[in-house]
Formats: C-alpha cells, sequence, structure tokens
C-alpha cells in the first residue's frame, strides 16, 4: 500500500457502526467531510461534527444507502461481519474508496487503511505497520508528538520566508541556503518551541539579518 494525502472538502463519508471505533473514524473525518453515521446504537463517545443516523441496514439495504448518500469513502465499522462484508462489496462495485475496521492483512484493491497520525498544521506525519500492529502505531504516533513539537510553527516561517525572498528578487540559490539553514538552526527551533519567539519574529530576524548582509556585500 502507499501512502497518499487526500482531500475530503466537501465531500461526504458514510461510516457504518457507532461503536469506539466508528466514533475514532467519523471524528477523523470529520474535520474536512460531512460525516454520517449509521447504527442501531450509538457508544456514549465524542463522535465530533457527524450527524449521526439511527438505522441497522441488513446487508442487502448496504447499495441502497450508497446510492442516496453518494459518498467519497465508506468505513465500515460494525461488529456485524455480513455487514462489513457488504460495505466493502457495495463500495467496490461502485467504485468507492473503502476502510474496513475488522480487518488486517490481504484486502481488495482500491481499499485504504487509516494510518495514526500527528498533526502540527501544515505537517502532517502518519504511521502504519501493514495492519501487524496498530497498538505500536498509536505508541509510535504518540512518541512523534514530542519530536514534533514546533514543526508546525517552522513550516510557516520557511512558507513565508519564501514568499518574501522571492518577491524581493533573491536568487533561488540563496534563498534555498536561508530557508535550509533556518530548519537546521536549533535557536530557531528552541525559540519556537518555547515560545519565546512567534513564526512574525523569526521571519523578521532572518530578513533582517539578510538585508544587512546584502548591503555589506554591495
Ligand atoms: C488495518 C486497520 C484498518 C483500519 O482501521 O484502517 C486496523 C485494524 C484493526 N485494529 C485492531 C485493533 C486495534 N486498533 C487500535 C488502534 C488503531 N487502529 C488503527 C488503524 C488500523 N486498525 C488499521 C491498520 C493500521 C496499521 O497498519 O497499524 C489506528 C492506527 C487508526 C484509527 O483507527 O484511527 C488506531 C490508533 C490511532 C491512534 O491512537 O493514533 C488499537 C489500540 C487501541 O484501541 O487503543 C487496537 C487494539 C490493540 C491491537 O490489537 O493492536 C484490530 C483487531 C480488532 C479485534 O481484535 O477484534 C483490527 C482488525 C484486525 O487486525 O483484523
Ligand atoms: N480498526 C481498528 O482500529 C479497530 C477495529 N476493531 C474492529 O472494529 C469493529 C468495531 O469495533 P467497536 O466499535 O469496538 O465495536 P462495537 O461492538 O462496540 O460497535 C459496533 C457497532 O456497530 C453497530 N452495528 C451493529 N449492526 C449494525 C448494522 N447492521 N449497521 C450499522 N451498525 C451496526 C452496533 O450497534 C455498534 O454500535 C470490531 O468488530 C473489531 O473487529 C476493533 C478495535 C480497533
Amino acid at each position: 500500500m502507499i501512502p497518499l494525502l487526500h482531500d475530503f472538502t466537501g465531500t461526504t463519508v458514510l461510516v457504518f457502526g457507532g461503536g469506539p471505533v466508528g466514533a475514532r473514524k467519523a471524528r477523523r473525518f470529520a474535520r474536512e467531510a460531512e460525516v454520517l453515521v449509521i447504527s442501531p446504537a450509538f457508544a456514549d463517545r465524542d463522535f465530533g461534527t457527524a450527524e449521526l443516523v439511527r438505522a441497522a441496514p441488513t446487508p442487502d439495504e448496504i447499495g441502497g444507502w450508497l446510492e442516496r448518500t453518494d459518498p467519497a469513502l465508506v468505513v465500515a465499522a460494525t461488529d456485524d461481519e455480513a455487514v462489513n462484508d457488504a460495505v466493502a462489496t457495495a463500495a467496490r462495485d461502485r467504485g468507492i474508496l473503502r476502510n474496513r475496521a475488522d480487518q488486517a492483512g490481504e484486502r481488495d484493491p482500491g481499499s485504504v487503511v487509516v494510518p495514526a497520525t500527528v498533526r502540527d498544521d501544515p505537517v502532517v506525519v502518519s504511521v502504519a505497520t501493514g495492519g501487524t500492529a496498530p497498538a505500536l502505531s498509536k505508541h509510535l504516533r504518540r512518541d512523534l508528538e514530542e519530536t514534533l513539537a514546533g514543526a508546525g510553527p517552522m513550516a510557516t516561517v520557511c512558507g513565508r520566508l519564501r514568499t518574501e525572498l522571492k518577491s524581493r528578487d533573491v536568487d533561488p540559490g540563496r534563498r534555498r541556503e536561508i530557508v535550509t539553514d533556518v530548519v537546521n538552526s536549533p535557536d530557531i527551533w528552541t525559540a519556537l518551541r518555547t515560545g519565546t519567539s512567534n513564526s512574525c519574529q523569526v521571519i523578521e530576524d532572518v530578513l533582517d539579518a539578510e538585508l544587512s548582509a546584502g548591503g555589506d556585500r554591495q
């Protein structure tokens, strides 16, 4: 399987199963998509902004739900294997992405897996174990949360610097050098992590240093 980032904005994600696993998947996709959770009962969990629909479809009713809701992705997270099978088959027949929460290993072409994910926007890192050890994915995700502290603001700094340097016609070689030095600077990482400097201050400092160095060179 090959990891990709998929934009779900403006799409519907349909989740079958309102247990803890359905809730976790619903929360995940609700940050971007309209999520509908279909289930006869709902665990006392956070489903994010998902819409909860009380129903217990039989396997031969699953296709109808897909036709009516036209989802970009369907999640099979019920405790009924026949229903999960029907969800996977109905989605495959219609060319819709599908995620089975109750299976690992061998799966249909076109199926997707949900990795453990750390976000410090705009940075995102995901971990998967080929379905072998989801608990390990979770463990590594927690470790990565610490390693990645400050990565979001660092990405913001680099992005704004690139724009600023381009608009000032700094040559591409020098631009790359400046951005690489910023990414490798332990002082800037510490400043962003501890909050002693924010992104704007770091950008201002780097640009000031570059402009005065440019002045010296002339
Ligand atoms: C294949 C996959 C399909 C998919 O769901 O996409 C899948 C399948 C299964 N998971 C099972 C069990 C557990 N899953 C978790 C947790 C997570 N599982 C997630 C993903 C995936 N799980 C995909 C593969 C990812 C990979 O390759 O690593 C995470 C990363 C993402 C998310 O779900 O959001 C999320 C952590 C999120 C986080 O915290 O960051 C825990 C730990 C816990 O709950 O605390 C346990 C119990 C401990 C254990 O068993 O390891 C079982 C057995 C069920 C049973 O025994 O009945 C199956 C089915 C089977 O193996 O047959
Ligand atoms: N991928 C993952 O991360 C994990 C996957 N699992 C697997 O996922 C499945 C779900 O896990 P949990 O949420 O803990 O189980 P659960 O048993 O707590 O919840 C299952 C939900 O499915 C609903 N349901 C039953 N029949 C249905 C139907 N016809 N249509 C729609 N919903 C229906 C139930 O009302 C219940 O809300 C488990 O059977 C297990 O195989 C379990 C742990 C982690």
